[in-house]
């Protein structure tokens, strides 16, 4: 089968969090079932882009705003990457230095309909139009409304909510950016009176799928507003837990780590990429190394988690490391944590992927005291490195974390975003820490737990496979 995934992010071409990861990975377990699949996503100016050489394949105007804007769909010349990418090139819009700013709404919007017209001049048409979160969100709609697009509205398109929090709301001042289509159907783009790109996706997409079982039904309850659509829509929902790549996480091979390891030589391995982590970062590596890797925002208890640190912190019977940026207030209040703490406690405020994997591979525990959790993919990576992930137990955290005091439990669970419950959760990886044989049984156990892609890539094969004529 034709695939093309549509996305803001790809890794390792660019990545702001877990949505890279995954149209990074399924794209690639979908060409090893024998299909075609490919993305197509902005290019940017970033390092990926920088330092390898491209070519042309399509060269077109989209008239955008009252101009004619010159855009390219561009490949790698080299083979660098495990799947087709498709590079759409926009000067004027696309090429910055980041992905996300203040301008998505231009940008992204001139990216969908860039991306539909040279997909309008293909020989050979995708069969399926697989679109990830509310940057692609308008394409469902495009394909079903726009004139233009009418000989592809048979294209079966399925759009894959990451995070509902984000939906990419704008207002109707813009309504005439979008390729012309009935004025009558302007009701598909509306929710609250603007328009809402993830709120049209949900409604045009022919399926719609979340990155967990229990995120989509905890969806239908609260959605950042759209629970009713979703509940509405229920009838082409479904949840498809992420899975994760793992020839990119694999700590038998991974080069950014500080050493190897493997299921037999997790012990050593672990120690020795702890002591190097505790060495750079000054901590004290005979307490348990408890990790934070993460984007600091609400969603991710940024807001709690600090101060229930500071009260572990204060029982002086663990190390802390935090990885993140994001929320200024969150970020001042774990840099603030520093200065008490010497010796225990470190964080490094900003976006450092060879900081993450190391992390995980030197970490005894990995936190996440998510409010709101669509998958998860780093209790995922933890567990593949043999880090004990303690959660919170909502949306894909839940569907992938059992509590050591379950039958077969593994992992460390609460159920409140609290200072105290954070708190009493961290106090018990302690505990756990000091019962060394439990420990290190668990430390290996994890390690054997399947979380590759292959099922869940089947999973997205057969929901496609469900909607073809
Ligand atoms: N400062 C930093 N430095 C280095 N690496 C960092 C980092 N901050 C985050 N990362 C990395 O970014 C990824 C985060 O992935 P997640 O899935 O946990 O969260 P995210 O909320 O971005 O994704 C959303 O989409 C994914 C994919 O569907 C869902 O799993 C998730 O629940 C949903 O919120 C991991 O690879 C992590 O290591």
């Amino acid at each position: 089968m034709k695939i093309f995934h549509i996305s803001a992010e790809c890794y390792p071409i660019a990545k702001v969090g877990g949505l890279a990861d995954v149209v990074g990975a399924l794209p690639k377990y979908q060409n090893g079932l024998g299909h075609s699949s490919s993305v197509i996503m902005p290019f940017y100016d970033n390092k990926f882009t920088q330092s390898n050489s491209f070519t042309t394949v399509y060269k077109d105007q989209i008239d955008f705003n009252g101009s004619q804007i010159s855009f390219k769909i561009l490949k790698t010349t080299d083979d660098v990457l495990d799947f087709n990418t498709f590079f759409v090139d926009i000067p004027e819009l696309l090429f910055k230095d980041y992905v996300y700013s203040t301008d998505d709404t231009d940008r992204f919007l001139a990216f969908q309909i860039a991306t539909l017209n040279w997909i309008l001049t293909l020989q050979a048409l995708p069969e399926i139009i697989h679109c990830h979160d509310h940057h692609t969100g308008l394409i469902p709609f495009m394909l079903q409304e726009s004139f233009r697009y009418k000989t592809l509205n048979t294209i079966p398109v399925v759009t894959t909510i990451h995070n509902a929090q984000y939906q990419g709301w704008f207002s109707y001042d813009k309504l005439h950016l979008i390729p012309e289509f009935d004025l009558n159907k302007t009701g598909l783009l509306d929710w609250d009176n603007s328009i809402n790109p993830l709120a049209t996706a949900i409604k045009c997409a022919w399926r719609v799928t979340t990155v967990s079982p229990s995120y989509m039904e905890e969806l239908k309850l609260e959605a950042n507003g759209l629970q009713d659509l979703l509940k509405h829509e229920s009838n082409k929902c479904v949840g498809i837990l992420n899975g994760i790549d793992t020839a990119v996480w694999n700590p038998e091979t991974d080069h950014y780590i500080e050493e190897n390891y493997s299921i037999n030589t997790v012990e050593i391995g672990k120690l020795a990429n702890k002591l190097a982590l505790c060495k750079t970062f000054d901590l004290d590596a005979t307490k348990p190394l408890i990790a934070f890797i993460g984007r600091l925002v609400y969603e991710k208890g940024a807001d709690v988690f600090p101060s229930a640190l500071e009260k572990a912190l204060e029982d002086k019977n663990c190390s802390v490391l935090v990885l993140g940026s994001g929320n200024a207030e969150a970020e001042a209040a774990l840099l603030q944590l520093k200065a008490k703490n010497k010796g225990y406690y470190n964080t490094f405020i900003g976006y450092d992927e060879k900081l993450s994997h190391n992390i995980y591979a030197g970490a005894d525990f990995l936190l996440m005291p998510s409010r709101v959790e669509p998958c998860g993919l780093n209790q995922l990576y933890a567990l593949r490195y043999g880090t004990i992930p303690v959660v919170r137990s909502i949306g894909g955290l839940k569907d992938t974390v059992v509590d050591i005091s379950k039958k077969g439990g593994f992992g460390i669970s609460h159920e409140q975003v609290t200072v105290e419950e954070i708190y009493q959760a961290i106090k018990r990886s302690v505990d756990l820490y000091h019962k060394t044989t439990i420990f290190k049984s668990l430390t290996k156990h994890i390690m054997t737990i399947d979380h590759s892609w292959h099922v869940s890539a089947n999973a997205y094969i057969n929901l496609y496979q469900s909607l073809k004529k």
